[in-house]
Order: C-alpha cells, then sequence, then structure tokens
C-alpha cells in the first residue's frame, strides 16, 4: 500500500504547489486561531481549489462547534475534517452525519496507555493520527514539532491504520517509517523555517528524504 503524505498548515500558494510537486495525498489547513498557520476559510477555499483533484484537502479543527465547521467546510469544501481537540465518539459521529465527509481523530501519545483511547472511537474515525502531547505551556494541541517515543505503537493490533505525526523532518523520518507500521505520515513544523512559515526547499528535502526511506524500505524494488 502507497504511503500517505499530508503536509500540514500550509498557507501559500507556493508551499501548497511544492506539496503537491513531491507527491503529497493531503494537504491539510488549520483553524485554530491560536495557530501561526491559522488560515481564513476563504483562502484555504482558494488553495485547495488551486489544488484542484491533486491531493485531498483536510481541514483541521479543534472542539469546533457546527456554526465553525459550517463555515470552513462552505468556504473551503474540504475532502476530510480532521479533529484535533477533545472530541467525543458521539460528536464525531455527529460531524458525520452533518458534513458526510470522512473524519481523522487525532490522539496524543505519549505512553502505551495513551492507545486505550482509540477504541471507543472503532467505526466512528475513517482515520487515526498519532501525535505527540504538546509539550508544557504550548497552548496548540499539535504543529509543536515534537516527536513522541514511536516504541510505544508496538503495542497495537497489526491491523490499527493510522497516520503518524509530531516533530518529523528530513533527518528522522527514515527511523520513523522502519520503527513503525504508518500507512501515512504528517508533517508540519520539520518543514517551516519559522512557526507557520513553510519553506519550499525544505518541503523539497522531505520529500527526497521519504523517497530514499522508502527505497530501504522491506519490498521496496
Ligand atoms: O499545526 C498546528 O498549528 C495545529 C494547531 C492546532 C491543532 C492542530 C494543529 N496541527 C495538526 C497537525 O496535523 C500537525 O501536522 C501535527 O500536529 C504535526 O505537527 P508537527 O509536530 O509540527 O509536525
Amino acid at each position: 500500500m502507497a504511503l500517505d503524505i499530508k503536509i500540514c498548515g500550509l498557507k501559500t500558494p507556493d508551499t501548497v504547489d511544492a506539496a503537491l510537486r513531491g507527491g503529497a495525498s493531503h494537504i491539510g489547513f488549520i483553524f485554530f486561531p491560536k495557530s501561526p498557520r491559522n488560515i481564513d476559510p476563504e483562502v484555504a477555499g482558494q488553495l485547495r481549489a488551486a489544488a484542484q483533484d491533486r491531493a485531498k484537502a483536510v481541514a483541521v479543527t479543534v472542539d469546533a462547534d457546527d456554526a465553525a465547521l459550517d463555515a470552513i467546510v462552505e468556504a473551503m469544501r474540504p475532502d476530510m475534517l480532521q479533529l484535533h481537540g477533545h472530541e467525543t465518539p458521539e460528536r464525531l459521529a455527529a460531524v458525520k452525519a452533518r458534513h458526510g465527509l470522512p473524519v481523522m481523530k487525532a490522539f496524543s501519545i505519549r505512553e502505551a496507555a495513551d492507545l486505550d483511547a482509540i477504541a471507543p472511537y472503532k467505526g466512528i474515525a475513517d482515520r487515526l493520527l498519532f501525535d505527540a502531547k504538546p509539550p508544557k505551556g504550548s497552548e496548540l494541541p499539535g504543529g509543536n514539532g515534537v516527536a513522541f517515543d514511536w516504541g510505544v505503537l508496538a503495542a497495537l493490533d497489526g491491523d490499527v491504520d493510522y497516520m503518524l505525526s509530531g516533530g518529523l523532518n528530513a533527518g528522522n523520518i527514515a527511523e520513523a517509517l522502519s520503527r513503525t507500521n504508518a500507512g501515512g505520515i504528517d508533517v508540519s513544523s520539520g518543514v517551516e523555517r519559522l512557526p507557520g512559515e513553510k519553506d519550499v526547499r525544505l518541503i523539497e528535502e522531505f520529500f527526497q528524504a521519504m523517497r530514499a526511506a522508502a527505497t530501504r524500505m522491506p519490498g521496496a524494488a
């Protein structure tokens, strides 16, 4: 199965283009005012429209209410919603029913016990995303550029499909892929020159590192 690659927190046409050229399967847009990656839904709509169908557009929200989600969906027309707060399984089901879109649920992971949180979402979440817990004092539930101990994922059942995120970059992606069974990976800070400022060269270097890592993976031609 081909690995999904999500470049998250995009804000500009040149960095969306770099993500698409590199081969991103997903492009993510952040709707969280405290984030340096926060974007206006109309602008995200223009960027996603320019990307056409070359990648799935993901709207990332944090405990958003119906009115906020309605406005984002209306303006941006995402292919998927990523819920990155404390949304319950019931809330996920309600969001899916209201918008008719697949939903990815993010989970903060530090230790194997944190994986217990995923069970109630089985059959409801269309995809799981495993991220690091925010460092002390951070106001962001994601996009903190910190990794967690990937070894804890060994406790997962083999059939759990997930996206791996948290502190990934060109320097550690090979190790991340070799130590996990991630079906997808998600990167944000690792392709930024400053918080919230994606860098075309860093995006290109990330994809180069991905390709190099993929050729070293078992089963690669
Ligand atoms: O990126 C943000 O600013 C953000 C803010 C609020 C909720 C979620 C956020 N990001 C979600 C993502 O999917 C990030 O790509 C993920 O957390 C990985 O980020 P990083 O560790 O910076 O690569």
